[in-house]
């Protein structure tokens, strides 16, 4: 399965019965996937790099649904198989917070928009250099003090944490604002959102629609903060699902009696509401002790106890108030190179010749630990130079 990438040359278009987008060299590399799929990377849309896929059952050429944010075009590109999954596309002659970015034909997340659009679907999703902060889930009945809890652990740690600000089809709160503690829509606009693929999970929770869009996580992640999602159970069990790789954490009331009064006491719902809520409570909680989808269940009964906990499970109770960013050194792929895939390794390496050529010309791109992100982002990249002559690896850049 899989073959080095190639510069298309003419005598590559018999490869291609249908060759006539190769005449124009629109497209500059191709990975053969299976047995069945050629996936041709290039620039066919001027700005952006283009996608089509050859099915050599068919012997015709699709054009797939392009799901992320897609890369800007760049001087060229080499791209490599990585695994069933994905194709790591590096972009020549560009800086390593831009270069790298993979497309994902296979994964979890584009095999259900797959059935879900029934096309052909590729996503686009940014290699990030460094560390992966991974998000934080938190569900719990209505008045199970949520919100009190993640506002707290905003205060403390204003710089290592940040909220996914959800959308919601409900009415805001008095002191509630838009765009803080949700995106306040309307339904049509939300479901068509979510036709586009926009949302990373959604749910209908007490007869209003929720849902965290991809770009709730992006905008916290991109801010090198660690996300933390308030989302009914539901919510928690579709990202379970998906490829976003995150903390759950269920917090469960003292008692159902202590849970009414606390939804009673903030006065926010019409009786008609609390009713509504507090019928969920009971099936939420049973949910949210069901085995194996929450990690840690906290018992939000005296305040600071449980805030203490929920610290000591994030590992934040050593009095640590910040999060170290490493931020790596920026460096730019070569215009010239080859790429090649050793276990969880890409070497990538420049061809330049003698008078191009800088002191770096290897570059080793470590894949072992990338975390997915939410689709749009793969985090935990680490990128390594090594000098060619003495075979010694150099600076490394990354956590
Ligand atoms: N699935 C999902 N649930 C959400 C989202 N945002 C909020 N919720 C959940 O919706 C429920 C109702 O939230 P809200 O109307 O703010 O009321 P509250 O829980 O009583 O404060 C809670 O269980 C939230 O965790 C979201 O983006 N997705
Ligand atoms: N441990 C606790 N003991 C007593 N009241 C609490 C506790 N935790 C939260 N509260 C109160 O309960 C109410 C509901 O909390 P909130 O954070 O809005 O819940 P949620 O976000 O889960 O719906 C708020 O008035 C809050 O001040």
């Amino acid at each position: 399965m899989g073959e080095a990438p190639a510069f298309f040359e003419d005598d590559h278009l018999e490869n291609f019965p249908n060759g006539t987008l190769f005449n124009t060299k629109v497209f500059e590399t191709a990975i053969n996937v299976g047995c069945n799929k050629i996936y041709a990377i290039g620039a066919t849309e001027k700005e952006s790099i283009g996608i089509r896929i050859f099915d050599k059952s068919t012997n015709e050429w699709v054009v797939p649904t392009v799901l992320g944010m897609i890369p800007k075009s760049s001087d060229g590109y080499s791209a490599i198989l990585v695994d069933e999954d994905r194709i790591l596309v590096v972009k020549r002659n560009t800086k390593s917070d831009d270069c790298f970015w993979f497309l994902e034909i296979n994964t979890p997340f584009v095999k259900e928009q797959k059935t879900r659009l029934g096309t052909e679907v590729v996503a686009w999703s940014k290699a990030v250099i460094g560390e992966a902060k991974i998000p934080i889930v938190i569900s719990g009945p209505s008045g199970v003090g949520k919100g009190t809890l993640i506002a707290k652990l905003m205060d403390e740690f204003p710089s290592t944490f940040g909220f996914s600000v959800s959308h919601t089809t409900r009415a805001p709160r008095i002191n509630e604002h838009n765009g803080v503690h949700y995106h306040f829509t309307e339904r049509g606009d939300m479901e068509n959102d979510i036709k586009d693929g926009k949302f990373l999970e959604f749910a209908a929770v007490h007869g209003n629609l929720y849902g965290t869009s991809v770009e709730a996580v992006e905008v916290v992640t991109d801010d090198e903060k660690r996300c933390i999602l308030d989302i009914d159970v539901q919510g928690a069990r579709s990202v379970r699902a998906s490829s976003l790789e995150a903390i759950f954490i269920f917090i469960c009331p003292p008692s159902f009696d202590q849970l009414e009064k606390r939804l009673r006491a903030r006065g926010t719902e019409t009786e008609e509401q609390i009713q509504k809520r507090l019928r969920n409570a009971k099936a939420e909680i049973e949910q949210g002790n069901s085995p194996g989808l929450f990690d840690h269940i906290l018992v939000n009964d005296n305040l600071e106890t449980c805030y203490e906990n929920l610290k000591e499970l994030l590992g934040l109770s050593d009095g640590t108030k910040t999060n170290k960013i490493l931020v790596p050194e920026l460096v730019r792929m070569p215009l010239e190179h080859t790429v090649s895939k050793i276990g969880h390794k890409i070497l990538i390496k420049s061809s330049a010749t003698d008078e191009e050529k800088s002191d770096i010309n290897m570059f080793v791109l470590d894949l072992s630990s990338i975390k997915s992100g939410a689709p749009g982002r793969t985090r935990g990249l680490n990128i390594y130079t090594e000098p060619s002559l003495n075979g010694v690896i150099g600076s490394k850049m990354g956590s």
